[in-house]
């Protein structure tokens, strides 16, 4: 039977099945152990790992229009715009089929927090944050050697800056909600992950 046409026909816009996805962001200063730690993750739990870091080397990589900009915000330690890195990560989860996501390095401020309630309208489950002292965290990214450009002193202490006047608030904000993990992550990796594993194990 034919639908008359003045009848309107409601078109179900299915949201994308990530949009019901388990999320835990992982923060911390440069050299904390946001990567290394997430591995390890991924090896014992069904989770993820998206490393917006990553994800942005490889828009660089890809010859993206926003390539050079990307490089050069990179190479000043400062933070992509939250339209990009957002997209990034939202392209990331629809095409990875899982629905439990483990986003590294991301929230770095304010901005990406709000672009990313507002896009991909998730809530995270709880919110890693590895707490490590600036020395430690200098003498980790000084022997890192992955022949990163931004990882040289210059660009390590302007890093720095941005985590504490940028980042740190958004970890304060995630502390005030109760959504924050905080784990003393100045010890050996191992130590650390054990930890880390009791926060996915309950
Ligand atoms: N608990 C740890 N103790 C000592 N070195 C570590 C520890 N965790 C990571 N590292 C090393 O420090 C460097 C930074 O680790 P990484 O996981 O890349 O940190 P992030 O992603 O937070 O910058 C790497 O060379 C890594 O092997
Ligand atoms: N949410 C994010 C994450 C990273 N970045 C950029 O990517 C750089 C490297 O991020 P990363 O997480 O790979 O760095 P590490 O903390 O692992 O050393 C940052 O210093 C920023 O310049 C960003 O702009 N926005
Ligand atoms: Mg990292």
């Amino acid at each position: 039977m034919e639908t008359p046409v003045d009848t309107p026909i409601m078109v179900e816009h299915e949201s994308p099945r990530w949009k019901k996805s388990t999320v835990v962001f992982v923060l911390g200063g440069p050299g904390s152990g946001k990567g290394t730690q997430c591995a390890k993750v991924v090896q014992h739990f069904e989770y993820t790992h998206l490393s917006a870091g990553d994800l942005l080397r490889a828009e660089i990589k890809s010859g993206s229009e926003f390539g050079a900009m990307i490089q050069s915000v990179i190479v000043e330690g400062r933070i992509v715009p939250s339209e990009i890195t957002v997209k990034l990560l939202c392209k990331a989860m629809e095409e990875s089929g899982n629905d439990k996501f483990l986003i590294d390095g991301f929230p770095r401020n304010e901005e990406n927090r709000i672009v990313f309630e507002n896009v991909a309208k998730i809530e995270p489950a709880f919110v890693l944050f590895f707490d490590c002292p600036e020395e430690e965290l200098e003498k980790r990214i000084m022997n890192r050697n992955q022949g990163r450009e931004d990882d040289n002193i210059e660009t390590l202490k302007k890093r720095f800056k941005v985590f504490v006047e940028s980042t740190l608030p958004v970890v304060r904000y995630y502390e005030s909600i109760g959504k924050l993990r905080k784990i003393n992550a100045a010890k050996p990796s191992e130590e650390v992950f054990e930890a880390v594993k009791d926060l996915f194990s309950s």
